[in-house]
């Protein structure tokens, strides 16, 4: 048996909180170094990956942007399994989307139990109409024993620095993981996700089988699927995980 050294390490993040509070805008902006101003509710799940360069490993992060309004709910969950961070958002604008992250952080916990958590406040270029004070938003995140980060999308605010730092934490459990426990695979065997594939409790190995159950198979739009170039599709089906992703926006 080989021991393998260049793993890529993968990372699941799922982005998750009420409708318009900037979940889309904000991958959109990590990812793609874009922002609109045009609101388009996301229907079921989106996705988008980024490759990093994190403390000397690379890293590719998988960003599952869910949709807020809570009749996708049923579909929303099962994108969570497997997923090793989640990243809360509400909008400095809206105190509903605030009172919403207890629920929203239930949400995820059911499905993954606990993963790494930040909680964002989006929308600070707004402040000025701001519906949650900062003593609010700091409170919840020390109740949820989370880091806050404040970001404004529309003005490229902060949002690297919080998918870094779910990163940075990340790699920090997996070479604690791998300190205890050293991982030996087969040269034969794949050599990406170690993160998604050896760290996940909804995929532990013999449990892959068991999520075609929860697979929730949406269809891409003709128009976005051409456009979009998903390496991790392949890889993922062969691993029988539920990768596949509504891309229909309204
Ligand atoms: N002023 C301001 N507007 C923002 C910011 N981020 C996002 N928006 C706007 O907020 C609206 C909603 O953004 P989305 O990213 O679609 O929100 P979402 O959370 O993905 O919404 P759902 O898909 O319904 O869950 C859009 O009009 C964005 O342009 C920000 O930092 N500041």
């Amino acid at each position: 048996m080989q021991v393998v050294e260049d793993v890529e390490v993968a990372i699941k993040v799922v982005i998750v909180g009420n409708g318009s509070v900037g979940k889309s805008s904000m991958i959109q902006r990590y990812c793609k170094g874009v922002f609109s101003r045009d609101y388009k509710k996301t229907i079921g799940v989106d996705f988008l990956e980024k490759q990093v360069h994190i403390n000397g490993e690379d890293m590719r992060l998988m960003l599952w942007d869910t949709a807020g309004q809570e009749e996708f709910d049923a579909i929303t969950k099962a994108y969570y399994r497997g997923a090793q961070a989640c990243v809360l958002v509400f909008s400095t604008v809206d105190n509903d989307s605030f009172a919403a992250v207890p629920r929203w952080k239930e949400k995820v916990e059911r499905e993954v139990g606990e993963v790494p958590t930040v909680l964002v406040q989006n929308k600070i270029d707004l402040l000025n109409e701001a519906t949650v004070t900062s003593d609010e938003a700091e409170a919840l995140a020390k109740k949820m024993k989370a880091r806050l980060y404040r970001t404004s999308v529309m003005e490229d605010l902060n949002v690297s620095a919080v998918f870094t730092y779910l990163a940075e934490k990340y790699l920090k459990k997996l070479k604690k993981q791998r300190e205890e426990e050293p991982v030996h695979q087969s040269e034969s065997s794949t050599t990406i996700g170690l993160g998604i594939f050896a760290a996940s409790p909804a995929t532990q190995p013999g449990e892959a089988e068991g999520l075609r159950d929860d697979l929730v198979t949406l269809r891409p739009s003709k128009q976005r699927a051409k456009k979009r170039k998903n390496s991790f599709r392949s890889e993922g089906f062969a691993l029988n995980i539920p990768v596949m992703t509504s891309l229909v926006r309204l």
